[in-house]
């Protein structure tokens, strides 16, 4: 039996018109199938944990956007059912990352007929002593988490996600974040290595390259067992932070000076007063975050 979890909320609407697509399938028509809609934050989780006991569950299809996703994963945890991702949502960085391409039904057919599963390494995370969770893309602290934040209170969001330009919202709230942001002294350590950072505008850790609906914020990233790509910026002035996120699309900002790209597979990062972090796309703020490269990987039905 395959399920269908489906956050008709995604993409301010994109989630539910996408399911309805496939349920006009052939292939879905012919599939033995279980959907569930998620009605709230933190259903996805719910539904998906509700699986993991369950012996007739061929796959579960995520029909949604990196939120939901990451819900899906934290409630599967590593258990090894295998997971495809229908995006439905405004960013959908996952299934950039993973190379998912195609329209719905294209992405359908193609996970009915994969015969072949993908590893996929979570990262985890613990910020302040809460309890460890997995992240799917990335996670981001500084600079780049008080846009998210921004972005996701902004009241332009929706008016973005309708005309289709998720990362219109995030542009705007970058130039209003940017004019106020005041850079942090941060304590790092990256593999037991110790450092003081000044200045710092962010830190993003990552498992693959896509952030912020497109942006190839860690152009070195790669889906691997071992390793984050890890992206620090500090000491900059405000002109060349713009300039950096103007070049990130196409992957060239490495070369500003203040920008270094690291790999790192257990961090931490401390402040003294709480900052702005981004758990794939979802924010909140901590003093202190402990970030692990998973040991285990999950199951992606790959889509071609
Ligand atoms: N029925 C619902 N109504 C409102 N919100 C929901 C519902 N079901 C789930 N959610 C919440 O919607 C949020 C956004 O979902 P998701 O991230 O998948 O979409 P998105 O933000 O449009 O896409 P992306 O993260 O790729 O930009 C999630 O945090 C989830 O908890």
């Amino acid at each position: 039996m395959w399920v269908f979890i489906v956050n008709p909320a995604a993409g301010n609407g994109r989630g539910a018109a996408t399911f309805e697509r496939l349920q006009k399938t052939l292939a879905y028509q012919q599939m033995q199938v279980q959907y569930y809609y998620t009605d709230y934050e933190g259903h996805a989780e719910e539904i998906a944990h509700s699986l993991i006991t369950n012996p007739d569950v061929t796959a579960v299809i995520v029909v949604g956007g990196d939120g939901t996703i990451h819900e899906v994963m934290n409630g599967l945890g590593h258990h090894k059912l295998p997971i495809g991702f229908i995006p439905g949502g405004s960013g959908n960085d996952f299934a950039r990352g993973v190379g998912i391409k195609g329209c719905p039904e294209e992405i359908l057919e193609s996970l009915t007929h994969s015969e072949e599963l993908s590893p996929y390494w979570l990262g985890t995370y613990r910020i302040d002593d809460k309890k460890e969770r997995y992240f799917v893309n990335s996670m981001g602290i500084g600079f780049d988490a008080a846009t998210a934040h921004k972005a996701n209170h902004s009241s332009y969001k929706k008016l973005f996600n309708k005309l289709r330009f998720g990362t219109g919202s995030y542009v705007l709230a970058l130039l209003q974040v940017l004019t106020t942001f005041k850079p942090a002294t941060l304590e790092i350590t990256l593999d037991g290595e110790k450092r003081m950072v000044e200045n710092c505008w962010l830190i993003s850790v990552g498992n693959h390259p896509y952030y912020g609906g497109g942006m190839k914020i860690m152009p070195n990233a790669a889906i691997q067992p071992d390793k984050f790509s890890v992206l620090l910026v500090h000491s900059l002035p405000k002109w060349k932070v713009l300039a950096l996120f103007l070049t990130v699309f196409a992957g060239k900002h490495e070369k500003i000076r203040g920008v270094e790209l690291l790999e790192a597979s257990y961090l931490t990062v401390t402040s003294n007063i709480p900052i702005h972090i981004q758990i794939d796309g979802q924010t909140t703020t901590c003093m202190k975050s402990e970030i692990k490269k998973g040991d285990d990987s999950v199951s992606v039905i790959p889509s071609k």
